[in-house]
């Protein structure tokens, strides 16, 4: 365990690192804080939820010269949700220097970002849509930027942000440094990289596996058209504290909301066509608890820290095994333990090889529960109830009603209708799910193919430099692309699941 004291970090640094509860460095932040703080270019590539963030903030933080108003660094993020995040770690880490720190991404209205990106911040966070459309109309300049990070550093040089990526680094001076971060790293994106970069130094926590440990990794082989049952009796049996369930496209994510909700799961859907506020206010109510189930397309696959995430469940199996990592990163992080469930159709079978590859574990083969087993299981949940009431002798009150009851039936009559009363009884309330396409079986793909992940080669093809049409659908083929909610900003929609 390394002791943040001997990273050479600033005071002011220190005393806001402690503030956030952080007592070590984690490994990555260990290996990587000294060489950015020397001014190394650096790919920095560890699990998730292993402090990626604070790894790159809290230098970043540490370099800004605060006798400068300007623009000293820039962090570009895939999606809104995790530019904020990123934004709020940021400001945590720089809570002792005072540093300005903003999030701009699409959704939100451009005039309040112009006006804040007035208050002369040190630290943009941005997606990279967004940022592109500040840097036409001339509101954003990064000629003072000497640091440049990429998170998820794999997924924005992907197809989709190439370009992008590419028209905004243009407008920052050629010293840089140039940080890229990310969990997953396919050996031919790191090639693309390694273009943007001046001799990166390579960092690589060294496990043996992608994933982390402490996340529990089953697959359940399960035909599409019974999926839905299947999960609603996991949900019950396992009863997860806060669970993401994980669905192909945006159209699944609003069926599989909706139909849990009409099965009594208290659940809410979040993808690229809903406006920004929604967005944010269904991500709020997960975080507080007030929904305890997110159903959710790739947009919250990536970077999301939400504490409480006990269960992941791909109720599609994900098109790519970097997805996959990422979906189930959700839960078992900063050292907790979790749960992910893959659903396997007989079709997709191939797939599980191409993730266990990836990932260099193997899951586990659960068999799907029975109605029985749900009912069992549901049936235990409501006795650990039952004993917690006890346990907490707070009964007095209903005493005298207990006596006459029992003067009229035997206790273990009254018992077993207590416990029918409680326990959630099958429900058959139908509920409309389109069925989805099995993925093409793998020898089936062409090379031709836009995702090139599963075409019996690792990773994607060489240098993807593609033009926006040709990317538009690179994975989530169900987007209607009505953007309705994107100032104009179709950009970091690119990629449907947006
Ligand atoms: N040194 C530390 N000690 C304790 N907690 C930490 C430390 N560093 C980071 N954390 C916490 O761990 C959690 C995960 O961190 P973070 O989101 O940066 O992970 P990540 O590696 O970026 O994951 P992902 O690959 O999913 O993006 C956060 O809640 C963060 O505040
Ligand atoms: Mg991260």
């Amino acid at each position: 365990m390394t002791k943040f004291q001997d990273l050479g970090i600033s005071p002011a640094t220190m005393k806001a690192i402690k503030r956030m509860g952080f007592e070590e460095a984690t490994p990555i932040q260990a290996q990587t804080i000294p060489l950015s703080l020397e001014n190394k270019d650096l790919i920095g590539q560890a699990q998730t939820g292993t402090g990626k963030t604070a790894a790159f903030g809290i230098p970043m933080i540490d370099k800004i010269d605060y006798s400068q108003d300007v623009i000293q660094g820039i962090i570009i993020a895939p999606t809104r949700e995790l530019a904020i995040q990123v934004s709020e770690e940021l400001y945590k880490i720089g809570y002792g220097k005072r540093t300005r720190v903003l999030a701009i991404y699409g959704g939100q209205d451009i005039n309040r970002q112009i006006r804040a990106l007035k208050n002369r911040p040190h630290i943009i966070v941005g997606t990279p849509g967004r940022l592109l459309d500040h840097i036409n109309r001339k509101t954003l300049r990064l000629e003072n930027v000497h640091t440049v990070i990429l998170d998820e550093a794999d997924e924005m040089l992907n197809m989709g942000f190439i370009e992008d990526i590419e028209a905004i680094l243009a407008q920052i001076p050629e010293e840089h440094q140039t940080l890229l971060f990310s969990a997953t790293m396919p050996g031919p994106i790191k090639k693309i990289a390694e273009r943007f970069m001046k001799e990166p130094q390579i960092v690589r926590v060294k496990t043996k596996e992608v994933t982390v440990s402490q996340i529990e990794q089953y697959y359940l082989e399960v035909q599409e058209r019974s999926k839905f049952d299947i999960l609603t009796r996991l949900l019950d049996i396992q009863s997860p504290e806060l669970a993401i369930i994980f669905g192909r496209t945006k159209r699944r994510v609003d069926e599989l909301a909706e139909a849990l909700n009409l099965r009594g799961y208290n659940a809410e859907g979040i993808h690229g066509d809903l406006s920004q506020a929604k967005r944010m206010s269904v991500l709020r109510k997960f975080k507080e608890g007030s929904i305890d189930v997110l159903v959710a397309t790739d947009v919250a696959a990536r970077g999301l820290d939400i504490s409480g995430v006990t269960h992941v469940y791909n109720f599609d199996i994900p098109q790519d095994p970097e997805s996959y990592v990422h979906r189930i990163g959700r839960t078992g992080r900063a050292g907790k333990t979790g749960v992910a469930m893959t659903f396997i159709t007989p079709r997709e079978k191939s797939y599980l090889q191409v993730v266990e590859r990836t990932t260099k574990r193997k899951m586990e083969r659960m068999k799907p529960p029975t109605l029985d087993e749900a009912l069992e299981g549901q049936q235990k949940a409501v006795i650990e109830r039952i004993l917690q009431s006890v346990e907490s002798n707070n009964l007095q009150y209903y005493k005298q009603a207990a006596e006459e009851l029992l003067e009229q039936q035997d206790a273990t009559t009254i018992v077993q209708a207590v416990l029918k009363m409680l326990t959630k009884e099958p429900d058959t309330t139908p509920v409309k799910l389109t069925e989805e396409k099995p993925l093409p079986q793998k020898r089936e793909r062409r090379f031709d193919d836009k995702n090139k992940s599963y075409g019996g080669q690792r990773g994607r093809q060489k240098a993807p430099v593609r033009s926006r049409q040709g990317s538009q659908n690179k994975r989530y083929s169900n987007s209607n692309n009505n953007n309705n909610n994107n100032n104009n900003n179709n950009r970091s929609n690119s990629n449907s699941y947006r």
